[in-house]
């Protein structure tokens, strides 16, 4: 690619040097209200002021689909897509349209990262870890039955599964199922001669899955259970293990325990072990990262892996293309570059980006096309607050708002930054539990962050932007076609712990925001990538002419 002019033309009207607040309220969608929408239930005096009264400074955009480059529309949204089209201000293929294509295509199998693994395929054995569901966000099951098809095609002869439950981005109980068709394909194999099964399992947010190393003893389970082969619960096989362990109280799918499945003699089938092949298929990021760093760097040290078997590993793509990591990968990961933060802290916008653990690589790494670390470090401060670990975040519903927006209002009001750019995690994070009841306490409580940080943008004389990354905390129960709420076999609501399809609104505003500026009518369908060009022309410049068109125009006033 030929160096990028990283000079942004300046804007026609709109001055510089104001303070702009960029605030993402994660997973804060638009819905009709009623009982179930967490949003029109709590009481948000704030962003209710905002979309009441000012209908060319608040608009609804979308944030699923294709608009966030997800294969279809049917695709509900999600963090790393969300937060990557904000920031990038285009649209990318994103992690699920890329595999889905490579294994269309076959290039798959022809790429170095197969041709890497294939190589244990003669002596060794295939794992493969990730989440088992249909949720698209993070993995997709239909993805994972290709893969282990045309592994054994190309000369796998032993397969493991290391399963990882969901509930999360799919409904509560639903592993049952895919369980189930994994387990038939796995079935088929083992007819063909092909010796292939589950070999362990638990649930994504207790077993592996953790992200931003908010608690490492997370990916710890998974890894006892994974490669040593222990773990506290045995069974025979995958389907018995889940159906047992969710009939305990309060079990789900998102935190069952970790197990491993043993032979008759009680031994696990499939700790991972010298010569093996070991392929983490999830796509997306976050939430793999600290597995490949413990199966990858020599020096690792957050927990004491006991047994480093020489395996060669490759992930479903390349996690960070910063760290390289993993430096072995089956698809090439969406190429990210010129995003708004980049070019914003290269003209001098010095830039400031809070949110709590769970969220923080959101504004930072997603935000800034998949990169980690800074630009330049003498312009930008990126702050983490440590997020509750330990917990499920229903039990503190407020989590860190208030820190966060404590933080971001000292930085507004300390002069020294151009951009102050936040995420607040807790319509999202609650929304995910699926009580309702706490959720309601959660927007509260991002209501009540918001105000604070537009009330020290309302002092400095600055602009803010408030949006969202997609829908969540306004839609808790699953419905039908019709859009009533369903109902399961005892007769109770469906809870929807994911994320939705609904648009979220985006609102601008504060005394340094130019008294002519509106939103525009003429944008047919806007996304979230149009965001980045608005929050360029607020800072007084124009973007670039490949990015999606900004939200704004200037009329005389
Ligand atoms: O990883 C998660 O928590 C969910 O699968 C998706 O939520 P996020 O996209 O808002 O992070
Ligand atoms: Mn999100
Ligand atoms: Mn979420």
């Amino acid at each position: 690619m030929a160096t990028a002019n990283w000079t942004l033309p300046d804007h026609p009207t709109l001055p510089k040097g104001k303070t702009v607040a960029v605030v993402v309220l994660d997973g804060w969608g638009e819905a009709s209200p009623d009982q179930y929408n967490c949003i029109h239930v709590a009481q948000t005096p704030v962003m209710d002021s905002l979309k009441n009264g000012a209908p060319e400074k608040w608009r609804l955009v979308k944030a699923h689909g294709t608009a966030v480059g997800l294969p279809s529309d049917d695709d509900m949204g999600n963090s790393e897509v969300g937060h990557n089209a904000l920031g990038a201000g285009r649209i990318f293929a994103q992690g699920a349209k890329l595999v889905d294509a490579a294994l269309a295509s076959g290039k798959i199998w022809e790429d170095e990262g197969f041709n890497y693994i294939k190589e244990s395929f003669d002596k060794g054995t295939l794992h493969l870890i990730g989440l088992l569901s249909d949720g698209g966000v993070h993995s997709r099951l239909d993805q994972v039955q290709l893969i282990v098809k045309g592994a054994s095609e190309r000369g796998a002869k032993r397969i493991r599964l290391h399963i990882l439950t969901d509930g999360r981005d799919v409904l509560d109980g639903s592993s049952v199922g895919f369980i189930e068709t994994i387990e038939k394909d796995l079935a088929q194999l083992r007819e063909q001669g092909v010796d292939a099964r589950i070999a362990s399992g638990g649930g994504r947010m207790y077993v592996t899955m953790d992200r931003y190393e908010n608690d490492w003893s997370v990916v710890k389970r998974g890894w006892d259970a994974q490669v040593l082969g222990e773990a506290p619960h045995k069974f025979q096989n995958a389907l018995e293990a889940v159906k047992t362990l969710r009939a305990e109280p309060k079990a789900n799918d998102q935190y069952l325990p970790p197990f491993v499945i043993v032979d008759e003699s009680g031994k696990s089938v499939g700790p991972i072990v010298d010569g093996d092949a070991v392929v983490t298929f999830n796509f997306r990021a976050d939430r793999m990262v600290m597995l490949a760093k413990a199966l990858e760097f020599p020096d690792f040290d957050k927990f004491d892996r006991v047994r480093v078997p020489k395996i060669k590993y490759a992930g479903m793509l390349q996690y960070d293309g910063e760290l390289k990591l993993p430096s072995k990968y089956l698809v090439s990961p969406p190429l990210i570059e010129r995003t708004s933060g980049e070019y914003l802290v290269k003209n001098g916008v010095r830039t400031f980006a809070c949110s709590e653990t769970v969220k923080f690589g959101h504004v930072t790494f997603f935000w800034n096309g998949n990169r980690s670390g800074y630009f330049d470090e003498t312009r930008e401060e990126y702050v983490e607050i440590p997020s509750d670990s330990g917990i499920t975040f229903n039990e503190q519903p407020k989590m860190k708002a208030l820190e966060i927006a404590e933080r971001t209002r000292d930085a507004i009001l300390s002069g020294k930054f151009d951009q102050v750019r936040i995420n607040l995690p807790n319509g999202d994070m609650v929304g995910h539990t699926g009580d309702i009841e706490a959720t309601v306490v959660a927007c509260k409580a991002a209501d009540e962050a918001v105000k604070m940080v537009l009330d020290a943008v309302e002092q400095v004389g600055g602009i803010y932007l408030v949006t969202a990354d997609h829908g969540n905390a306004e839609d808790m129960v699953k419905r039908n076609k019709a859009g009533q709420p369903m109902l399961d076999k005892s007769g109770s609501i469906q809870i929807l712990t994911s994320h939705t399809l609904q648009p979220v609104p985006v609102a601008i505003g504060g005394p340094g925001l130019h008294p002519g500026v509106r939103f525009r009518s003429d944008i047919q369908t806007p996304g979230l990538a149009n965001v980045a060009a608005t929050v360029m022309n607020l800072h007084g410049f124009q973007a670039p002419a490949d990015y999606e068109t900004t939200l704004i125009e200037v009329v005389d006033k």
